[in-house]
Parts: structure tokens; C-alpha cells; sequence
């Protein structure tokens, strides 16, 4: 992982603007695969480029399982040194990916949430903190921690669907550290906005306010971001990862030095009867939306 030989530095910076904060309250698992085949790995013409295709219909949601499952993939790419990029892309026709698990948050186990939002924290450190370009190919809707696994890549492009942080909608709210990739990507009063409304965009709306960084048609996705992953790493590797460590390290470091606390409070804040409320209540929305 690249940032862990100059954490000390970028921890110090990090440690005066340190404050977790959870500021509101609110089943079942799909897929018939086990959790090996719900990440694939390809090689693409071009050795520096590999594709990682999420493969967990029916949405890509986030358990814990499948969050370890990306992570374990990242870092398999990672340890092959020709691996210079990596194309994060969905295998399913219209979710890039739903987000959060939510049978993992409603009535949830208590031994199995600490270690369900472990997981996504280091998810979010994989993807976030990669070594490689990383290329979202964002092929369908991306609410939510679908959101955060696209905010997490370096350059995104996207064909169809929605996008953003509609989690408020649910009655609860994105966690600091997505809440503060949101605003390092939109801007403050853009993300204020959109965070409080639960705002899903466009791909028109989404690459008006920077959101997104091209809208490709559904056909050229692969294409186009094949020809992206080329020309990010065409950029010599050491400035690659330099820029990144320079515009992610903080905050990364930041979660990384409030990780107990950042997963005591997520698992407090679940438990709430209100949350459980609110969340029981969005399900029933889903699938009455669906009839
Ligand atoms: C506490 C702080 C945590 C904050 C951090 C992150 C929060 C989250 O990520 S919470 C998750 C937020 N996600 C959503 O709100 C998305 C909900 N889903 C949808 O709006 C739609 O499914 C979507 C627009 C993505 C796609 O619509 P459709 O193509 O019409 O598909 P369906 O709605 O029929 O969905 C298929 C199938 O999947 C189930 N589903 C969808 N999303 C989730 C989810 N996040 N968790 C669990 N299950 C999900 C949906 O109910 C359908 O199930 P079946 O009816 O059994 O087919």
C-alpha cells in the first residue's frame, strides 16, 4: 500500500483536524454464488491494465464478504509490479453498485457489525489509497457506497444511471470521511447541498458539478477506459503516486488513526431503535417501488 512508508509526516498533519461525528438515527443477502465469484479479475491487450468487475447481482450491494472480496483483489493487482492501472467496472446491465449491504445494517448481528464496517473502512483504504490508476467505468447507478467506491477512483467516467450520497433519504448520514471525499470532489457548498437533500445526479448533472469526469456511451465504456487507464499510466509511477499520497494521504491517515472510534460510533448509531426504524421502513419503499 503506498502511503504506509510516509504516514508519520501526513499523520502528524492529521491529527489537529480529527473529529468524528454521526449526526442522525434510522432482509437479505441475494446473490446464489459464493463470495469468490462476485469479484473477477481480467487481464486487458495492454499488461500495465487489469479490469476488476463486480459480479453480485442483483446490485453490487456491500457486505461484509464483498467488501473483502474487492479489497483481496486490489491487492492481488497490487503485488504484480507490470500492474500499473486497474478498470473498477460492474459485470450487472444498469448497477454499477447499490451500495451498502443494507440486510448487514437492518436488525444487524452484533458481532458481525464492527466487523462489517472494519471491512468497508478498508475497502475504502484499498481503493482509495491504491498504488494503481484506478478508472471507474461506472456503468449504472451508484447511490450511496456505490458512490464511494467511484469517488474513491482517480478518474471516472460513466454511462448511465445515478449518483451521489442519497444516504439522508434513509434517515441516516454518509460517515465523515465519505462525507469529506464528497466535499474534496464537489466542493462545500455543492456537497452541503446534495448531502442534505440526499441528491441523486445525472450523468449530465453529476459532470456539470464535478461529480463525474466524462459521460461515455454505454458502448465505449470498456474503450474509453482502457484509453484513460493508458494515459494515466503514462505518467511515471513515482509523480503518480506522489500526487496521490499528496491529495489523499490526510485524509486517509485521519481514518486511520480514528478507526475504533470512527467503528464504535457507526455500530452505536445502527443500533438506535430509530435507525432500525427508518431502515426497516426504506426496505419496504424498495420493494413496493418494485411492484
Ligand atoms: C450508517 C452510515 C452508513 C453510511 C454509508 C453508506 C450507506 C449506504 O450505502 S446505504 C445503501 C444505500 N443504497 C440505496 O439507497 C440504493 C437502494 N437501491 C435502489 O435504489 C435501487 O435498487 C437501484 C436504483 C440501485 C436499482 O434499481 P432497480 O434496477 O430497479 O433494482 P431493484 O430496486 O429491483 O433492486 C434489485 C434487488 O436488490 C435489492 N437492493 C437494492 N439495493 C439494495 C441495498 N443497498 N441493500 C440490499 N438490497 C438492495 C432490492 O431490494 C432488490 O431486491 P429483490 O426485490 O429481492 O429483487
Amino acid at each position: 500500500m503506498m502511503f504506509q512508508q510516509s504516514s508519520r509526516s501526513l499523520l502528524d498533519a492529521s491529527k489537529k483536524s480529527s473529529s468524528f461525528r454521526w449526526t442522525s438515527s434510522v432482509g437479505r443477502t441475494f446473490s446464489s454464488r459464493s463470495p469468490q465469484d462476485w469479484v473477477t479479475t481480467e487481464e486487458t491487450d495492454d499488461p500495465s491494465i487489469a479490469i476488476l468487475k463486480m459480479n453480485r447481482a442483483p446490485a453490487n450491494t456491500l457486505s461484509l464478504e464483498m467488501c473483502t472480496e474487492i479489497s483481496k483483489a486490489i491487492k492481488e493487482l497490487e503485488s504484480n509490479k507490470k500492474t500499473q492501472a486497474v478498470i473498477l467496472t460492474s459485470s450487472l446491465p444498469t448497477i454499477f453498485s447499490a451500495g451498502l449491504d443494507l440486510t448487514e445494517l437492518h436488525n444487524p448481528d452484533k458481532d458481525r457489525l464492527p466487523a462489517f464496517w472494519g471491512a468497508f473502512q478498508q475497502l475504502y483504504f484499498d481503493l482509495y489509497g491504491s498504488r494503481l490508476a484506478t478508472i471507474g467505468a461506472i456503468n449504472g447507478h451508484a447511490p450511496a457506497a456505490g458512490c464511494m467506491l467511484a469517488l474513491s477512483c482517480d478518474y471516472r467516467i460513466m454511462s448511465k444511471g445515478n449518483i451521489g450520497l442519497n444516504e439522508s433519504k434513509l434517515g441516516i448520514c454518509a460517515p465523515p470521511w465519505l462525507g469529506q471525499q464528497f466535499i474534496d470532489t464537489i466542493g462545500l457548498r455543492k456537497a452541503e447541498l446534495a448531502l442534505n437533500m440526499g441528491t441523486l445526479f445525472d450523468t449530465k448533472a453529476a459532470l456539470d458539478i464535478g461529480l463525474i469526469d466524462e459521460i461515455v456511451g454505454e458502448d465505449d465504456v470498456m474503450d474509453v477506459a482502457k484509453t484513460r487507464a493508458s494515459q494515466w499510466v503514462a505518467i511515471p509511477a513515482p509523480a503518480r503516486v506522489a500526487c496521490k499520497e499528496l491529495t489523499r494521504g490526510r485524509q486517509l491517515n485521519e481514518l486511520k488513526e480514528n478507526r475504533k472510534q470512527d467503528v464504535d460510533h457507526f455500530c452505536s448509531f445502527v443500533n438506535q431503535e430509530a435507525m432500525q426504524r427508518n431502515l426497516g421502513f426504506y426496505f419496504e419503499q424498495l420493494a413496493k417501488r418494485k411492484k
